[in-house]
């Protein structure tokens, strides 16, 4: 089927929306400085203003405004529980950054003990962006997630304590079948623990303390009551109610909050919050119906990434409540800054290597493209006819009337006004990276669409850490033999390093000759290739998983032993070159996680007396 081309619609089989453009600036000063487009936007619909600058005063145990919904993120901590999302250290403060972009309440930035490169994450991420107070005071709290422990609840403190609003997260379960199972210990036994876990916490200075019930959505009510009245008594701030294997339906979620605070003597001192998993499917809308039964942190992740089938995402109970929140939740609202979520979602989706489905409620390819006779009529006449939000709202613009068009004649004042029309501030380094792609990208293509754009500039702005560089390559393939690479790529001293390789096709043969120059211990596992725009002269772009040999991860849960892995994603028009620049970004990313783990850890912190 032909590509659709409303004024309103996109290309809804590309895997980026070539109609709809971010609508930020990297550097987008603070969304009490709105630029003049979105000044008018916030004219048009006061809610936006209103909702951004309604946030009460940050209180730990407290909410003063009884409909404010505090947004608690969890994409660096559960998010990057999903195989194959590790992140380097560089790209969790870029995420973080954007988060606080975002304004969200609460950043989880990790679990310090698990890990002295978590550690030292979630140490950065507290001293960079928690103490960067915006003019109206904002700055998201900066939280640490330990087990009830005291190795893991100092090593949470040392790494959140230089947070202007630091938090440490500590949790124990409290189901039958993980009390038999996993932890082996009694009921009396867990809430002994769980409370002088509390105390301890409180005991290292801090004073907002999170405790969280682990596979509550599978807890005997009464001893949940029972151990929420524990530990608040000694000293936890926000009690949070997980469904940790996704279980619950909406009713029997929200049964559980309401029976929480019906039932739990001091919980109208602290603030109850969900966490709710995907394995259903139901994690959105659960989150949803515990904050209409009271519950006022909702834990949530970017794209709802996570442990197995993720978690709540975020987009959707930020928009769901925008958009029904007044109405059909009670009036709960929060102060999400919407306009960064398409960028959010998207750096996610780049780092994480976590593609998002076309069909992605708020953040998909296609959340906003018409592609029938019938809908295009009917947005055509009035927009509410089949649109329940703008996307505006989430940070993107239609861009049919937009005035430039790049080709092979454009400058770099073209490029870099078009990029700063897309949401992309540039700088000069950046810019010098950019332009010899685009410059490529045009030389072959009459005209370079805002889709082959945001795929280089996110294929350049988001990859990691560059050690190894691709300079050149040169492939033969075809029926007559073996295709052979030829391949040249630079080092991070600028050292030139060649050689060839044959195998089974270009791709195959690019690797195998990488492998020679890298030499990284790592497998592929996994290797896709999408079009970003549609034709013969399409922007392709590759993702590639790899797994590091030599490094095993035991998950404390399961206790199940994998290997960490590692996503890479590449552009180029030349699938074979758009191949080689994801698996070369994953290599990247590898070895600057070999290099960030080397980090001398916080070996103190780790091996406190019991
Ligand atoms: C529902 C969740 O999302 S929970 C968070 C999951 N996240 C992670 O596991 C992060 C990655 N994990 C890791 O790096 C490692 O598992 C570590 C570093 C945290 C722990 O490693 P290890 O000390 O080797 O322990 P391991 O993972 O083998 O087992 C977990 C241990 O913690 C115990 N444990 C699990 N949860 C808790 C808790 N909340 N409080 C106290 N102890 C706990 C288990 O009973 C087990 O103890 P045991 O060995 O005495 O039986
Ligand atoms: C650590 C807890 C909050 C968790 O992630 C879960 O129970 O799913
Ligand atoms: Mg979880």
């Amino acid at each position: 089927m032909a590509a659709v081309t409303t004024a309103y619609a996109t290309t809804s089989k590309s895997a980026a929306n070539p109609a709809l453009k971010p609508n930020l600036t990297r550097q987008f000063p603070s969304f009490f400085k709105p630029s003049l487009a979105l000044q008018r936007k916030s004219a048009a619909f006061p809610q936006i203003r209103a909702a951004v600058s309604r946030r009460p005063e940050y209180i730990p145990n407290r909410i003063d405004d009884p409909n404010y919904v505090r947004i608690f993120d969890t994409t660096l901590r559960d998010g990057e529980q999903s195989p194959g999302a590790t992140m380097t250290l560089k790209q969790k403060l870029d995420i973080a950054r954007q988060l606080a972009k975002l304004g969200v309440d609460i950043i989880e930035a990790g679990f310090p003990a698990s890990s002295p490169m978590d550690f030292k994450a979630v140490e950065t991420i507290a001293k960079e962006v928690g103490n960067n107070v915006d003019e109206d005071g904002y700055v998201p709290v900066i939280c640490g997630l330990a087990r009830c422990n005291k190795d893991d609840i100092f090593a949470s403190w040392e790494a959140v304590k230089h947070a202007k609003r630091p938090r440490i997260h500590v949790f124990i379960a409290t189901s039958d079948i993980h009390l038999e199972h996993k932890l082996r210990k009694t009921k009396e036994q867990v809430v002994q623990i769980a409370t002088s876990m509390v105390t301890y916490a409180k005991s290292l200075g801090c004073e907002d303390i999170e405790f969280s019930a682990e596979d509550a959505g599978r807890t005997d009510k009464k001893y949940l009551f029972h151990i929420l009245e524990e530990v608040i008594k000694v000293g936890a701030t926000t009690v949070n109610i997980p469904d940790t294997v996704g279980y619950l339906l909406s009713r029997e979620y929200a049964q559980y909050i309401t029976d929480i605070k019906a039932n739990t003597a001091g919980i109208e001192n602290v603030v109850i919050s969900t966490h709710c998993q995907n394995d259903l499917g139901l994690a959105t809308i659960n989150s949803i119906e515990g904050a209409f039964a009271g519950a006022r942190q909702l834990e949530c992740t970017i794209n709802g990434i996570g442990e197995r089938a993720g978690n709540a995402s975020l987009e959707e109970i930020v928009m769901i409540l925008k958009t029904r929140g007044k109405e059909a939740v009670g009036g709960l609202f929060t102060a999400i800054d919407g306009r960064h979520i398409y960028m959010t979602s998207k750096m996610v989706e780049e780092y994480s290597g976590l593609l998002i489905q076309p069909h992605k409620a708020i953040v998909g390819a296609n959340a906003f493209a018409h592609e029938s006779g019938i809908h295009q009529d009917g947005m055509l006449k009035n927009k509410a006819t089949y649109e329940i939000m703008e996307p505006a709202d989430i940070g993107l613009e239609r861009t049919n009337t937009a005035g430039i068009s790049l080709g092979k004649l454009s400058g770099r004042s073209a490029v870099r006004e078009k990029l700063k029309e897309l949401g992309y501030d540039v700088n000069d380094e950046e810019m010098k990276a950019i332009f010899p792609r685009f410059k490529s990208v045009a030389e072959q293509k009459k005209h370079v669409t805002d889709a082959d754009l945001v795929a280089l500039v996110s294929d350049e702005l988001f990859n990691p850490e560059v050690f190894w560089q691709l300079k050149d390559l040169q492939v033969t393939c075809g029926t007559l033999g073996l295709s052979t690479a030829t391949v040249k790529l630079t080092d991070a001293d600028g050292k030139e390093h060649i050689t060839c390789s044959v195998g089974t096709g270009p791709v195959d043969s690019a690797y195998k000759a990488i492998d020679l120059i890298v030499k990284a211990p790592a497998t592929l596992l996994e290797y896709s290739m999408n079009a970003v725009t549609e034709g013969i002269d399409a922007i392709a772009t590759t993702r590639v998983l790899i797994r590091f040999d030599n490094s095993i991860v035991t998950n404390a849960v399961t206790g199940q032993k994998t290997y960490r892995t590692f996503s890479g994603t590449g552009a180029a028009m030349d699938i074979t070159v758009s191949s080689v620049r994801a698996y070369i970004g994953a290599l990247n990313k590898l070895i600057s996680f070999e290099k960030d783990s080397a980090v001398k850890g916080p070996t103190r912190v780790l091996s406190v007396k019991q």
